[in-house]
Order: structure tokens, then C-alpha cells, then sequence
């Protein structure tokens, strides 16, 4: 049996919802931003990069989200039916909204930070119509990103979703994809993040997200297994805590843990790991794999985008990732 049971009989394995952006990553690497002069543009945003890292695997899937009227928006939408990513539910945005853009600084291998401009974006601007419960009626699993939750409208836009999905037996991913620079306060991060966690089935963040949405009540304690118990006396079927290079730790519902190291890489940049990592770890999930061997396979799947100079655009194969897995075995 499955360690989680897709409903089956849908036309589509995975619909991500939330913010389509652009990232800008610097060219002339381990340089700080002030001396920085040329940027390449990729697609980005976190659920975006793992709609990209699932369908380049092979998942069927879709997108519910807004971009703005102008060329960015554009480029974006077409960049994903170009990744065979379904566009149908992504809504173009009319009050003049702007696309997110990061701008990424890569000092070191270590040192990585993003600027990022968010002001009137078209992704927040998500409203609950523009959630088609028809849409997520026909995918076997949904994935929030926990950035949609910062501001209204996108905010009810995903409890909408959340609720179409628990009404149609859609497995729901929670990312927790904490960006402080679009919330008003943790508290605020912590409230939300945690009134979706409590009803989604595969909880995925690092161990400050969990920090986040454990702090309003009670002691922090740091604890992954106090982690694991939280959200697994809850709805969760699977959690899942990220620790970086330190590689990944997670706990199922019948009490067992798994851990993961990390693979072997010459890292140009931090960023990308947690999506790259996302969207393999699920695509293991949906082919009834143990849980140990969808971590190893997202944790191989993040040594090669760390190593790339995007995150979107170097989203890996199947067989690319396989081959890192073997290199390390033999
Ligand atoms: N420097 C690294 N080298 C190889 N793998 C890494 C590295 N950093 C992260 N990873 C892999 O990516 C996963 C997610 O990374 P993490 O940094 O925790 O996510 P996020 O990018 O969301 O903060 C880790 O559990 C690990 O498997
Ligand atoms: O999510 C964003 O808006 C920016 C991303 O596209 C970016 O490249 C990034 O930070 C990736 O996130 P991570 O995988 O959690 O490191």
C-alpha cells in the first residue's frame, strides 16, 4: 500500500497555487550586489519552480494563479505551457498589479540573499473566483504555497482552494515558503501557516517554519519530534523537515522516520534546494515509492540545482537525478 493514497481515475497528478514571478540571478557570481551588472531572467517563484521540477519529471499538472497584464506575466505563462504545465486557471490580472521580481546576490557558495520587489503584485491579487472547484475536482493532489496566505485576496483565494480539495478528496501539499518580507509580523505567519497545516495531508518546511507556526502557542521547543507530533495528531499523513545542507528528516502517521543526508555537489547558490528537493519528493510519493527513497531522490534532485545557475530552468529529469543517486552508490 501506498504510504499516501492518491485518489485515482483524475486527469491531472498536481495543482500548484500561488506566486508566478521572475527571478533575476546575478551573472557575474560570488559578487556582492553593488557590483553586479548583468542579470539572466528565469521563471520564478516557489510553487512555480516545483509546478516546473514536477513536470519535467512527468506529473500532469496545473496551475491556479494571477500574473500581471504585461510582457513578464506573459513570458511567464508561456514559459510554463512550453514546461506542458496546464495554464487554463491562471488569470491575468486588469488593475494594472506588477509582476514579482527577485533580484539575486550569489557572494559565496554560502552567502546568497534576494531582493525582492513586491509591491502591488499581481500574484497576491488571486481572488476566491478565480478557484474553480471543477479545477481541483479533477487533480489527485493540490500544493500551497505558504507565501499566498500573506495578503487578501489570495489569502481566502487559498482557504477556497483548501476547502474545494478536502471536499473532493484532493491531497493537499503544504510548502510553508516563509518570505518574511511579504507578512507583517511572524505572529501573523504563524496564525495562517498554521490554520492550513492543521488541515493539510503532507506538511513540508524547514525547522524555522515550524518554529513559526508552533510559537504562538506554547513553548518553542526546536524539536523536530515534537514537530512531528503536532501535526501528525492532526490531519497530516506525512511531515517533513528541512535542515539545509544538514540534509532532511521526516515522520509518517504509522510512527516510523526517515532521514536523508545530502549528495555531493559543487553548490553555486543556496536557493532553489527547497524547491528542487519539493517537487522530487513528491513525484516519488505519486509512484508508491517508501518514503526513504523519495527523500533520497529529492535530496539528489536539490545537489544538481544547487549546483546551477537557476532554479526553474535547471529543475532535473528523472534520469538525471537517477544518475546521481547511482554515481554515489557505487
Ligand atoms: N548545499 C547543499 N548541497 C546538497 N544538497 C543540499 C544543500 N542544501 C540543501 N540541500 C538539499 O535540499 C534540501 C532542502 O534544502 P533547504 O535549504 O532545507 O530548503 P529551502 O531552500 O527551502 O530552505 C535539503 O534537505 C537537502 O537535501
Ligand atoms: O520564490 C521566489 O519568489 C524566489 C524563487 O524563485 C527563488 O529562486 C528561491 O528563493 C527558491 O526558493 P528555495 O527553493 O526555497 O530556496
Amino acid at each position: 500500500m501506498n504510504t499516501i493514497p492518491f485518489s485515482q481515475d483524475r486527469p491531472l497528478d498536481l495543482i500548484a497555487i500561488g506566486r508566478l514571478c521572475i527571478d533575476m540571478n546575478a551573472n557575474e557570481i560570488n559578487r556582492p550586489m553593488e557590483e553586479t551588472l548583468t542579470f539572466t531572467k528565469y521563471l520564478g517563484g516557489s510553487p512555480a519552480n516545483i509546478a516546473v521540477a514536477a513536470a519535467r519529471l512527468g506529473l500532469r499538472t496545473g496551475f491556479i494563479g494571477k500574473v500581471a497584464n504585461d510582457q513578464f506575466g506573459n513570458y511567464i505563462t508561456s514559459y510554463l505551457v512550453k514546461e506542458g504545465i496546464d495554464t487554463g486557471n491562471i488569470v491575468v490580472d486588469r488593475t494594472g498589479a506588477v509582476t514579482g521580481l527577485a533580484f539575486t546576490e550569489i557572494k559565496s557558495s554560502e552567502d546568497c540573499s534576494i531582493l525582492m520587489y513586491r509591491d502591488n503584485v499581481a500574484d497576491l491579487k488571486l481572488e476566491p473566483k478565480d478557484v474553480k472547484e471543477e479545477y481541483i475536482r479533477q487533480s489527485k493532489a493540490i500544493l500551497i504555497s505558504g507565501t499566498a496566505l500573506s495578503k487578501s485576496p489570495s489569502r481566502e483565494a487559498v482557504f477556497m482552494a483548501l476547502e474545494y480539495a478536502i471536499k473532493h478528496n484532493v491531497l493537499v501539499f503544504f510548502d510553508v515558503d516563509y518570505r518574511p518580507y511579504s507578512w507583517n509580523s511572524p505572529e501573523e505567519t504563524g496564525i495562517y501557516c498554521r490554520m492550513v497545516a492543521e488541515k493539510s495531508d503532507v506538511i513540508i518546511a524547514g525547522r524555522e517554519e515550524f518554529d513559526l507556526m508552533e510559537a504562538p502557542f506554547g513553548e518553542l521547543r526546536h524539536d523536530d519530534w515534537y514537530t512531528a507530533e503536532t501535526w501528525l495528531r492532526c490531519k497530516a499523513k506525512l511531515v517533513m523537515v528541512k535542515h539545509g545542507s544538514n540534509g532532511s528528516i521526516s515522520f509518517t502517521n504509522d510512527g516510523k522516520t526517515f532521514r536523508s543526508g545530502t549528495y555531493p555537489t559543487i553548490v553555486v547558490k543556496t536557493f532553489g534546494a527547497g524547491d528542487s528537493f519539493a517537487g522530487a519528493f513528491i513525484y516519488g510519493l505519486f509512484q508508491g515509492w517508501s518514503v526513504d527513497r523519495c527523500q533520497k531522490f529529492g535530496s539528489a534532485s536539490a545537489s544538481i540545482v544547487v549546483a546551477s545557475h537557476s532554479c526553474s530552468d535547471a529543475m532535473p529529469t528523472v534520469e538525471q537525478i537517477q544518475a546521481v543517486i547511482d554515481r554515489n552508490e557505487n
